[in-house]
């Protein structure tokens, strides 16, 4: 596994740099049915970019493929000049690639306590150490401790930094849960369906934290999405899949204009849902709050 430090001052901050993630020809089979059939494509350092499809398309399991979980038939992942493609999900993460997930698993505890679980993989400081409270061992606690306060704030989490998280609203808990990945200084960010179920202004919030993230730390982040507004507002690019495979990749324009885009959403049959009650089609203006 390669060593991460336990400095407190994230990866892609420092370095104002993150590195492209290259997906090619990545096929995934189960049983008889292909998942992913050659899907590729890049996210730019530091973009924002969007993996939708209809119900089924492959994205949960092209995200299984990137974090590792999930091994492709065939196919390449390369993070800058890390293949991933045959990495377990810790030496990924442990190169900067860290992912949240569409079901919040929480610890019991305060915010604060799952952040600092959140850096555990980064501590240098052995267990024994800090169990004698070391003096090494307080200090690194210490610098731990301010960087996820820093992290907090990151993540409009500062107000909350001492509340248990079985108080917390759902929208909140699903921030922790970012903010947790965020604890792995990731240089890549994968967020699945980072809004999902939230109302609209903490999906407004969520939105507004992700591009702030982006911002200050210089990070990329791909996520995948349902929501059709927040996906239209906040991603560069975009990569459409349907059926395992890529339809369509571009801006949010680009792909909203794209007649096969339009054909495998409107063709989805229960797969159009709207989560917003401001349901509109993908041709609006501004974006829809469309979900599919
Ligand atoms: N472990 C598995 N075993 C068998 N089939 C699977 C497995 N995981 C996914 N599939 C199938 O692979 C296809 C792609 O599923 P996947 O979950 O990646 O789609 P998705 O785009 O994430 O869908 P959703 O938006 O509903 O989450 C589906 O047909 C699904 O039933």
């Amino acid at each position: 596994m390669t060593a991460r430090t336990a400095s407190t001052a994230p990866a892609a901050a420092t370095t104002g740099t993150t590195s492209a993630l290259h997906v090619a020809d990545v096929t995934v089979r189960f049983a008889g049915l292909v998942a992913l059939d050659g899907v590729g494509f890049t996210v730019a350092p530091g973009s924002i970019h969007a993996l939708i499809g209809p119900n089924g398309a492959g994205k949960s399991t092209c995200f299984n493929v990137l974090s590792g979980v999930c091994r492709p038939a065939r196919g390449t992942v390369r993070f800058g000049d890390a293949e991933l493609t045959r990495l377990a999900p810790h030496r990924i993460a442990a190169l900067g690639v860290a992912r949240t997930f569409q079901n919040i698993v929480m610890t019991r505890g305060t915010v604060a306590d799952n952040l600092m679980l959140g850096r555990h993989g980064l501590s240098r400081a052995g267990f024994a150490a800090t169990a004698l409270r070391l003096p090494h061992a307080v200090r690194e606690q210490h610098a731990q401790l301010e960087r996820v306060r820093e992290i907090a704030e990151l993540t409009a989490l500062d107000g909350l930094f001492d509340t248990p998280v079985e108080l917390l609203s759902y929208g909140d808990r699903k921030r922790v849960e970012l903010a947790r990945a965020l604890c792995l200084e990731p240089r890549l960010l994968l967020l699945d369906e980072p809004v999902a179920g939230m109302n609209a202004a903490e999906r407004a919030r969520t939105a507004a934290t992700v591009r702030s993230l982006r911002e200050r730390l210089g990070l990329s982040v791909l996520l995948v999405e349902h929501d059709m507004g927040l996906v239209m507002r906040l991603a560069d690019e975009v990569t459409v899949l349907d059926f395992g495979r890529r339809i369509a990749g571009g801006t949010p324009y680009e792909v909203r204009q794209d007649p096969e885009v339009r054909r495998a959403y409107l063709g989805s049959s229960g797969a159009v849902e709207d989560t917003s009650g401001e349901a509109e089609d993908l041709e609006s203006p501004g974006g829809s709050e469309r979900s599919v």
